[in-house]
């Protein structure tokens, strides 16, 4: 941390910014005077992150508006920034502001591109969620109906009851449940996505390739990489076994791609069709690349299944994580929402029909709750044209982040913002004071998550079984009692989160 420096914003501080911006046709804004070819936007300036606010923020937590609780000065004026190394973020906390940036076209305020030379590029090249213009309306074409074909509660409970005999091997210690979830979606997903087994709940000894990845995404999850860009340059032994983990990845990957291919090729040549209930995304992808005439070449089906595998695996997990920890913290809940499964489904571990799911209303309340307090904090766009977000107005390239984090905790739509309560989903009163966009965990607009319905099953399929088959609760010493801990990683998961599992004696 020596280079302490390249945090200082150099924006002097003052209540007007003068920006330089080349000419287009804005007459219609305020504050302009036409001057040579260039207009001068005299916008308030945006609220500003103070420098030691950044620092502390960036050392002890995972990103910046986590400032606990967000301050009410920025609900005020919806947008605040802060200087993070080379570069200025600015931070939609406003339900109105992101509805402006995620409602218009996918290409006025495209995805923000994080430099080659980053992690996070070099893991997820430019599959869907990192592409623009056409390529991503190419990709988002193919998978939107590969989704819609690979929704299976089958694959997913098949899981959990593996999971199960796991945890039973090993109910006598609490059990670390967000990398237990982790291993079960890891599992759901190489099932879904390729047809493939990791093998992640075959024994407490993670399989190899499984051991390549997490050591791949602590790497992109690394916070101080994307603030200092530099680091990523230097011959450490770091960044060296990021590079290897990578490319042993890279070629698992390729050859499953390969394999299915030829898989395809042949069921082609016999006219067969898969007898399977639902079909993986790898293979609707290919198959809907040929009806729609959309070529996809090697490199980017394997940017596609890395970016589906890794985008639904840790949020899904995180999601889940935060709904146990709360049933752990809150028995009546907990009771609560057991008595409504066991009323709807039954008291017998079995995997739970999708028409009965829907029927879970305290349960699904849970999820929404979940989601509202910890949501999946992802959305970078950059601006294509000088832009106003209410009395501010920003140039042409500012890069900005919405956080659903902090529109889900605005005062002014959420009573008690950071308190859990799953009841606000059922009260009469809720759509009272409600914006569109105020619940955002998914994102919304075009380019919303493509994997939600995927997730939302999941997620109820899990914790309907675990609701069945176990009774939890948090050990005597957690140091979650009050609140959930989060560790530093770049998307939100809880720290070494252990919970008590009991088998319930009851059950079928
Ligand atoms: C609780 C679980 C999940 C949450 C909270 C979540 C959240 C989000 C959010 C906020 C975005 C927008 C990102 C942005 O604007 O940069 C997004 C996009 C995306 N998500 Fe999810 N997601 C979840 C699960 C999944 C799953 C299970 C999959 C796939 C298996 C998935 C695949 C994707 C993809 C491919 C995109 C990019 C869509 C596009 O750009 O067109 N997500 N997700």
């Amino acid at each position: 941390m020596t280079d302490i420096g390249v945090f200082v914003n150099i924006i002097p501080s003052k209540c007007k910014s003068t920006y330089e911006i080349p000419i287009r046709k804005r007459s219609e804004e305020k504050n302009i005077i036409n001057k040579n070819d260039k207009v001068k936007f005299l916008g308030k300036e945006v609220p500003k992150m103070s420098f030691l606010s950044v620092v502390w923020t960036v050392l002890t937590g995972p990103h910046v508006e986590i400032a606990y609780p967000i301050p009410n000065e920025y609900y005020q004026s919806g947008i605040f920034k802060a200087r993070l190394g080379p570069y200025d973020y600015h931070t939609i906390v406003s339900a109105e502001f992101a509805k402006k940036i995620l409602t218009e076209n996918e290409d006025t305020f495209p995805k923000y591109h994080f430099g080659n030379e980053l992690p996070v590029h070099k893991f997820y090249g430019t599959g869907i969620v990192f592409s623009n213009g056409e390529k991503w309306r190419a990709h988002r074409k193919l998978s939107n109906p590969a989704f819609n074909r690979s929704l299976s509660s089958n694959v997913m409970g098949e899981v959990v009851l593996d999971a199960f005999k796991l945890m039973n091997s090993e109910i006598h210690e609490p059990i670390d449940i967000y990398e237990l979830l982790q291993h079960i979606t890891i599992e759901v997903l190489g099932l879904v996505a390729f047809g493939h087994s990791f093998g992640t709940l075959k024994s407490k000894e993670l399989p190899d390739i499984v051991r390549k990845y997490k050591t791949i995404m602590n790497h992109v999850e690394t916070y101080l990489l994307y603030v200092f860009p530099f680091l990523n340059k230097l011959p450490i032994k770091r960044n060296r076994i990021f590079h290897e983990a990578l490319k042993d990845f890279d070629k698992y990957i390729y050859e499953i791609i390969d394999m299915k291919r030829i898989e395809l090729i042949k069921r082609k040549k016999l006219n067969e069709s898969k007898a399977f209930e639902h079909e993986e995304l790898l293979v609707s992808m290919l198959e809907a690349s040929e009806q729609e005439n959309i070529y996809i070449g090697r490199q980017e089906l394997r940017d596609n299944m890395i970016t589906f595998f890794s985008a639904g695996n840790d949020t899904t997990s995180m999601a889940i994580s935060s709904s146990i920890y709360y049933l752990a913290r809150y028995p009546e809940m907990q009771k609560r929402a057991r008595d409504e499964v066991i009323s709807v489904i039954g008291d017998e571990v079995k995997i739970p029909t999708v028409d009965k799911l829907k029927d879970l209303h305290y349960l699904n309340a849970i999820i929404k709750e979940s989601l509202r307090r910890y949501p999946a904090p992802l959305s970078y766009r950059q601006l294509q044209k000088p832009t106003k977000f209410g009395e501010y107005l920003l140039p042409e390239k500012s890069i900005i982040k919405v956080s659903n984090y902090g529109v889900h905790h605005d005062p002014k739509y959420w009573k008690n913002a950071y308190k859990f309560d799953p009841d606000r989903w059922l009260s009469k009163e809720k759509n009272e004071k409600t914006h569109s966009f105020s619940y955002i965990p998914f994102s919304a607009g075009p380019r919303n998550c493509v994997g939600q319905n995927f997730s939302v099953m999941e997620q109820r399929v899990i914790l309907t079984m675990f609701l069945i088959k176990y009774d939890w609760s948090l050990p005597k010493n957690s140091i979650h009692k009050e609140d959930l801990v989060l560790s530093k990683a770049f998307l939100f998961r809880p720290k070494n989160l252990k919970i008590k599992f009991q088998e319930r004696m009851n059950i079928c």
